[in-house]
C-alpha cells in the first residue's frame, strides 16, 4: 500500500444470505482527498462505508485502513481504528435529550481522560469551525436542518479523526444549507489533514467539492474519475445519473411484460 493511500480496498465481494450486494470492488482513497462514491438507491453505498467501519466482514477480499485489515482486528484494535474515523450517519442523528455543546462533548468524554476544562475548549473551538459556537446551548429540537447537519459535523470531527465518513451529508437540505454543509466538508477535510468519503446522490454538489469519484451501480463500480472527468463521461449510467435523465441505463418502468402484450390481453377480457 503506498504512503498517500489511506484506505485501500481490494477484490471486495460482500453478499447478504446468498444476494450478492458488492461484487469485485477496487477503490483507493487517498490521504488528504475527498472522495465521493454515488450510485442509485440500493446500489450498495452504505453498505461499503459499514464495510470499510468494520460493522460489516466482507466474504471474500480486503478493506484496509492505515495499512490494517480491517476485518482481521481484534476488538482493541476495531476500537482503536474507529476512534481514528468521525462518520457522519444519514440525516445527521444527534442525540435528541443532550444539547449541541453535549453532543459533540459526548465523543471526548466517552473516549478521552481529558479535563472538562480543556474538553470545553475544543467543543466550541470545533463549533466556531462549522460557524455555530454561539448555537452551544441549543436542543437539537431548536435547530435548523442545516444547523443541525452542521452541528453533526462538529461531532464527527470532535476527535481529530483521520478518516471521516458521510453518509448522505446533502439530504433534505435547501439550496443554501447545501452549498454550507459542501464547502464545509471541503474546509474540514482539508484543515484535518484527513481524508473524506461523501456516499450521496447529489451529484451537481459534490462533483464541486470532491477529488475523485466512484460510480457504483449494481454492486459494481461502473465508472471512476476527477469531477472534471465525470462531467464529461460519455458512459451512459454516468450521462443519465448527472444530468440526471428519467430514462436510461436505469429504466424508467419498473420491469413489466411488453405493454402492447397487456393490453391486448385486456381486450380479449373484455370480448
Ligand atoms: N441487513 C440487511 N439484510 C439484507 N439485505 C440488506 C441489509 N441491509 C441492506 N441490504 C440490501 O443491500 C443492498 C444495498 O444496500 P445499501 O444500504 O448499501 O444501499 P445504498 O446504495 O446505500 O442505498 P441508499 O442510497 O438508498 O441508502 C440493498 O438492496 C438493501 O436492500
Amino acid at each position: 500500500m503506498s504512503q498517500e493511500s489511506l484506505v485501500e480496498i481490494r477484490d471486495l465481494n460482500f453478499t447478504y444470505d446468498s444476494r450478492p450486494i458488492l461484487t469485485g470492488i477496487n477503490m483507493t482513497i487517498p490521504r488528504g482527498k475527498v472522495v465521493a462514491v454515488m450510485g442509485s438507491s440500493g446500489c450498495g453505498k452504505t453498505t461499503t462505508l459499514r464495510l470499510i467501519g468494520g460493522q460489516l466482514k466482507p466474504t471474500s477480499g480486503e478493506v484496509r485502513v492505515g495499512g490494517q485489515v480491517v476485518h482481521e482486528l481484534g476488538s482493541d484494535g476495531l476500537y482503536g481504528l474507529r476512534r481514528r474515523m468521525g462518520m457522519l450517519f444519514q440525516f445527521g442523528a444527534l442525540f435528541t435529550d443532550m444539547s449541541v455543546y453535549d453532543n459533540i462533548a459526548f465523543q471526548m468524554r466517552e473516549h478521552t481522560n481529558l479535563p472538562e476544562a480543556l474538553i470545553r475548549d475544543l467543543v466550541m473551538m470545533k463549533l466556531h469551525a462549522v460557524g455555530l459556537r454561539g448555537a452551544h446551548d441549543l436542543m437539537p429540537a431548536e435547530l435548523s436542518g442545516g444547523m443541525a447537519r452542521r452541528v453533526a459535523l462538529a461531532r464527527a470531527i470532535a476527535l481529530d479523526p483521520m478518516l471521516i465518513m458521510y453518509d448522505e451529508p446533502f439530504a433534505g437540505l435547501d439550496p443554501i444549507s447545501l452549498s454550507i454543509v459542501g464547502e464545509l466538508i471541503r474546509k474540514l477535510t482539508d484543515a484535518l489533514g484527513a481524508s473524506s468519503i461523501v456516499v450521496t446522490h447529489d451529484v451537481q454538489e459534490s462533483l464541486k467539492i470532491v477529488d475523485y469519484v466512484y460510480f457504483v451501480s449494481e454492486g459494481k463500480i461502473v465508472a471512476e474519475g476527477t469531477a472534471e472527468e465525470m462531467k464529461h463521461s460519455t458512459v451512459p449510467y454516468v450521462h443519465q445519473f448527472i444530468w440526471g435523465e428519467a430514462d436510461g441505463p436505469v429504466p424508467f418502468q419498473y420491469p413489466s411484460r411488453p405493454y402492447g402484450e397487456e393490453l391486448m390481453e385486456g381486450a380479449v377480457r373484455r370480448g
